[in-house]
C-alpha cells in the first residue's frame, strides 16, 4: 500500500522531529531554570536591542542585572545567552579549558581576523598562542620600549600644538593615533605616522571597518548576515577590508623577501638616525621565522595574526588611557601624586632618564591608578564563550549551544567584589583583590580576562601605558572639561567609549615640583 520512498520520507521526518524535540526540549527545560525578561516566541528578547544606540546597550544590560540578579538568561532569536556575575561562576568560566571557544557574537570579526588568536580555538589556537608568546617575552618588550617612547614623544609634540591653542580637545583621538602608530611599528615594523598624517587610506579603512563591526554587534538591523549583505554598509565593509588586506599583504611580502634574500641586512635598520644598527624584532619577524608541523606559515596565516594584533593592541589601549586621564583629572590629588612620583624616578625633563623597565616598575602610584581606572572602565566590556556540550558551572547546568558571558564592567562594580565600587580608590589595590597580599588575583581583576584565554598583550599594554603617562604628565597638567558630578554615559562599542567625547584642556608644566 505504501511505496518505499514514502516510508523513507516519513521515517526521516519522524527522526528529525524526534531529534529536534530531544534537543530543544532539553534546551528549553534547562533555560527555564534561569530568570530573565519575558521572551516572545521566535524572536525572544531581540526587541530589547532593536533600534537602540550603543550607549543604551550598556544601560539595558545594567537594568537587567538589577532586575534579575547575578545570573539570568536572554533569548536573541532562538539563541540562548546566559549572563553570570557571581565571582565563583566567573572564575569557573574563565579558568575552564572546555569553555575556551568564543561566543557567537564574535563572528562578525571573522571577516577581518579570521582564525587569528582572538577568534580561533582547539589545536590551531594552542599552536598560535605558543607561536606569538615570545613577542611578549621581557626581552622583546625591552626592545619595544624605544618604540613606545618614540611614538609617545610625537604624541606630546602634537599635544603641545593644542596647548598653544588653549581650547578643549578630544584626547582619545590623539591617543588613538599614537597607539596605532605604535602597534603598527611593533607588529609589522612599519612607520605608519598617522600622528602626522591621519588621512592615510589604511587608517580610514580601519576606522570604517571597526565602526561597521560594532554596528553589527548591537543593532538588530545588521545582525543577520542575509539582511546585512543587502545594505550599503556591507559594500563599505568590503571596500575597507580590501584596503586593509592589501596593505598587510604588501608589508608581509616585502619583509619575507628581505628576510629570504638578505637575512643579515634585513636585521639592520635602513631608515632614520639608527641606520646600520640592529633592527628590533617584530611580531611579523617572529611569525615569518616560525614553523608549525615543520611548515612555514603562509601569508594568509600571518595576515590573520597581524590583523588580530592591530585590532587588539590599539583601540583597547586608547580606551584605557583616556579613562586613566579622566580618572586622575577628576581626582587631582592622584594626578599630583603620579606626577611627583614620575619626577622622582625620571627627573622633571622628558628624556633626562632613559626609559627602562626597571624605572617603569618603580612607578607604584601610577600602577595603582592604572589598575583602578581599568577596573572602573575596562576597555573590553563583554567577554563571551560558546558552550559546546552540556556543562556544569557551580550550581548551574548550562545547555549545549548556549552563549555564556559576563561583563568585566558590571563585575568590577559589584560591592561584594570591590567595596565602594563607584569610587576611584587606587589604594584598594594595595590590599584587596590580591592573592597572598602580593599578586593580583586575575579572577577578581578581570579587565584583561583571566585563565587560558587571558590577554596575551597585558604586559605590553601596561608598559606602553606607563611610557605614555610618563611623557604626558611630565609635559602637561590636564583638566577634564565637563561636569565632574555627571555620571558618564558609557557606550560599549568594540571597546568601551563614552556617548559624548571626553574633552580636556592642558597646561604646560612650569617644571617645578
Ligand atoms: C589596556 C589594554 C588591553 C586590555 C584591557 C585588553 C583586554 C583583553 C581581554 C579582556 C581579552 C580577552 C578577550 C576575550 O576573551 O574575548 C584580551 C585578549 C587578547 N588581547 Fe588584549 N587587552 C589589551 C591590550 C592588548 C595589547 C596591547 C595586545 C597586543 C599587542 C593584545 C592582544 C590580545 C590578544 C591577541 C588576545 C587574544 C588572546 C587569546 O585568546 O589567547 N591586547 N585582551
Amino acid at each position: 500500500m505504501f511505496s518505499v520512498p514514502l516510508i523513507l520520507v516519513f521515517s526521516s521526518l519522524v527522526a528529525l522531529l524526534t531529534y529536534c524535540y530531544a534537543k530543544y526540549a532539553r534546551l528549553y527545560a534547562l533555560a527555564g531554570r534561569f530568570g530573565g525578561p519575558p521572551a516572545l516566541p521566535i524572536i525572544g528578547n531581540a526587541l530589547t536591542f532593536l533600534n537602540i544606540e550603543a550607549h543604551e546597550f550598556v544601560s539595558r544590560c545594567l537594568e537587567m542585572g538589577e532586575k534579575y540578579g547575578k545570573t539570568y538568561r536572554l533569548w536573541l532569536g532562538p539563541q540562548l545567552n546566559i549572563i553570570v556575575h557571581d565571582p565563583h561562576d566567573v572564575e569557573v568560566l574563565l579558568s575552564s579549558n572546555k569553555l575556551a571557544v568564543k561566543a557567537d557574537q564574535y563572528r562578525y570579526m571573522k571577516c577581518w581576523m579570521h582564525d587569528g588568536l582572538l577568534l580561533s580555538h582547539g589545536r590551531k589556537y594552542q599552536q598560535r598562542r605558543k607561536l606569538v608568546s615570545p613577542t611578549f617575552h621581557y626581552k622583546m618588550l625591552d626592545n619595544f620600549l624605544s618604540c613606545f617612547q618614540e611614538h609617545s614623544l610625537e604624541l606630546v609634540q602634537q599635544m603641545r600644538g593644542l596647548c598653544m591653542e588653549g581650547s578643549p580637545f578630544e584626547l582619545r583621538h590623539f591617543l588613538g593615533l599614537c597607539m596605532l602608530d605604535t602597534i603598527c611599528d611593533t607588529a609589522m615594523g612599519v612607520q605608519l605616522q598617522t600622528q602626522r598624517n591621519a588621512d592615510s587610506e589604511y587608517v580610514k579603512a580601519l576606522n570604517s571597518l571597526m565602526a561597521i563591526l560594532h554596528l553589527r554587534m548591537y543593532d538588530m538591523k545588521y545582525y543577520f548576515d542575509f539582511i546585512f549583505r543587502c545594505t550599503a554598509k556591507a559594500k563599505e565593509a568590503e571596500r575597507a577590508l580590501a584596503i586593509i588586506n592589501s596593505y598587510a599583504e604588501k608589508v608581509i611580502l616585502q619583509r619575507r623577501k628581505e628576510l629570504t634574500h638578505a637575512p643579515e641586512q634585513a636585521q639592520l635598520e635602513t631608515q632614520g638616525p639608527s641606520v646600520g644598527l640592529k633592527r628590533k624584532q617584530t611580531l611579523l619577524d617572529i611569525l615569518l621565522n616560525s614553523t608549525v608541523d615543520g611548515k612555514s606559515l603562509s601569508n594568509v596565516d600571518i595576515r590573520e595574526e597581524v590583523h588580530t594584533f592591530m585590532f587588539a593592541g590599539h583601540d583597547t589601549l586608547s580606551s584605557a588611557l583616556m579613562f586613566f586621564f579622566y580618572c586622575i583629572c577628576r581626582n587631582p590629588e592622584w594626578q599630583q601624586k603620579c606626577y611627583e612620583e614620575i619626577c622622582s624616578v625620571f627627573g622633571i625633563e622628558i628624556g633626562a632618564v632613559a626609559m627602562s623597565r626597571e624605572h617603569l616598575d618603580r612607578l607604584y602610584y601610577v600602577d595603582l591608578c592604572i589598575k583602578e581606572a581599568l577596573r572602573m572602565y575596562p576597555p573590553v566590556a563583554l567577554i563571551g564563550r560558546k558552550v559546546l556540550e552540556e556543562t556544569k558551572i557551580n550550581d548551574h547546568l548550562i545547555p549545549a549551544g548556549t552563549n555564556i558571558g559576563f561583563s568585566p564592567y558590571v563585575f568590577g562594580r559589584q560591592s561584594e567584589v570591590f567595596a565602594e565600587p563607584n569610587a576611584f580608590k587606587p589604594e584598594r589595590f594595595e590590599t584587596v583583590a590580591c592573592e597572598n597580599n602580593s599578586k593580583l588575583n586575575p579572577y577578581i581583576f578581570t579587565s584583561f580576562s583571566a585563565g587560558p584565554r587571558s590577554c596575551v598583550g597585558q604586559k605590553y599594554a601596561i608598559l606602553q601605558m606607563k611610557v605614555s603617562i610618563v611623557n604626558i604628565l611630565l609635559s602637561f597638567d590636564l583638566t577634564f572639561v565637563g561636569d565632574a558630578t555627571y555620571e558618564l554615559k558609557l557606550s560599549n562599542e568594540l571597546t568601551m567609549r563614552t556617548k559624548d567625547p571626553l574633552m580636556f584642556t592642558i597646561r604646560a608644566r612650569d617644571k617645578k615640583v
